[in-house]
């Protein structure tokens, strides 16, 4: 449990080592993890504390990046090489123990997975991965599909959906993907295949529109940020505009007892933000 006088050190550490359009993402990341977390059931501390914190290791160079990671990490050298842009999350743990002894294993795993995530993923691995990608400050085309399903379906379907725009993004940008990153995508297909219904469940009618309502359709909306900050510069890196949003209060819900017969499915998410959604 990090405090709040706690929490203040770490966020005025962050916003005199990163850039301030990073600092605003990281802010929003942070907001949407705590608001994902108390949909979803997840550790609200642990969902801010690890949003705040994730891109840490932004701060620093390509050049620092690998060294850190070949002498901190497992990442292969070609990765190291040739994808340095995911370094930053890998270094993460071994920067962040340094400067935060307290911080958990799981706050650490969850910002080591927030880039290329894994087949396996705790809860709070999932909230951050997917809160990076929804915050309020993305400006991708594709976000609001996603956004719109906060509350909706499961939290392993949301992930799922999440990690295929991301990876649909690489795919189009004409970016390299991690090789660990198809091994990933392969088994979240396999366990998605397997689960009943084949999409990992979703929660009840009546949670979804309390939940949606209070995070997917407020907290985060790209309308509910306030003005944009200058886009983040760095290589490689996308845009991150907005300042931190005010946080609103949103019910409960808990997306693990989901009555299937009530189900919405959200089935398929496309490029353009088109979404097939079937309701079993
Ligand atoms: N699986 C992946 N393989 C290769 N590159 C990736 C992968 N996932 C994300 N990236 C890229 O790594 C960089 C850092 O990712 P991330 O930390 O999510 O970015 P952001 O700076 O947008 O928060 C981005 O340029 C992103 O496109």
């Amino acid at each position: 449990m990090v405090d709040a006088d706690r929490f203040e050190e770490m966020r005025q550490r962050l916003q005199a080592r990163v850039k301030p359009s990073r600092y605003a993402h990281s802010m929003g990341v942070s907001q949407a993890a705590e608001q994902l977390a108390r949909i979803y059931g997840v550790n609200e501390n642990d969902a801010a504390v690890a949003g705040l914190l994730h891109d840490w290791d932004k701060a620093l160079s390509f050049k620092q990046l690998r060294k850190l990671a070949k002498k901190h990490t497992k990442v292969p050298k070609a990765v190291r090489k040739n994808i340095p842009g995911v370094l930053h999350a890998y270094t993460a743990p071994y920067s962040l123990k340094k400067e935060f002894p307290e911080l958990t294993d799981g706050v650490l795993q969850a910002i080591e997975r927030h880039t290329c995530a894994a087949p396996e993923m705790a809860d709070l691995d999932m909230v951050v991965f997917i809160a990076d990608i929804i915050e309020p400050g993305r400006t991708f085309g594709d976000v609001a599909p996603l956004r719109e399903a906060v509350g909706e379906v499961s939290l392993e379907e949301l992930f799922y959906m999440t990690y295929k725009a991301t990876m649909i993004y690489l795919l189009e940008d004409d970016k390299a993907i991690h090789p660990d990153s198809l091994i990933t995508w392969n088994a979240w297909v396999a366990k998605r295949e397997a689960s009943e219904g084949g999409c990992f469940g979703s929660v009840s009618a009546g949670d979804a529109s309390e939940a949606s309502e209070a995070v997917g359709r407020r907290a985060l909306t790209a309308d509910a940020a306030p003005s944009a900050a200058a886009p983040d510069g760095a290589a490689g890196a996308t845009a991150h505009e907005a300042a931190a949003p005010e946080a609103v209060s949103s019910p409960k819900a808990d997306g693990s007892s989901a009555d299937a017969s009530e189900a919405a499915c959200v089935r398929n998410v496309r490029p353009n933000g088109a979404r097939i959604i079937t309701i079993e």
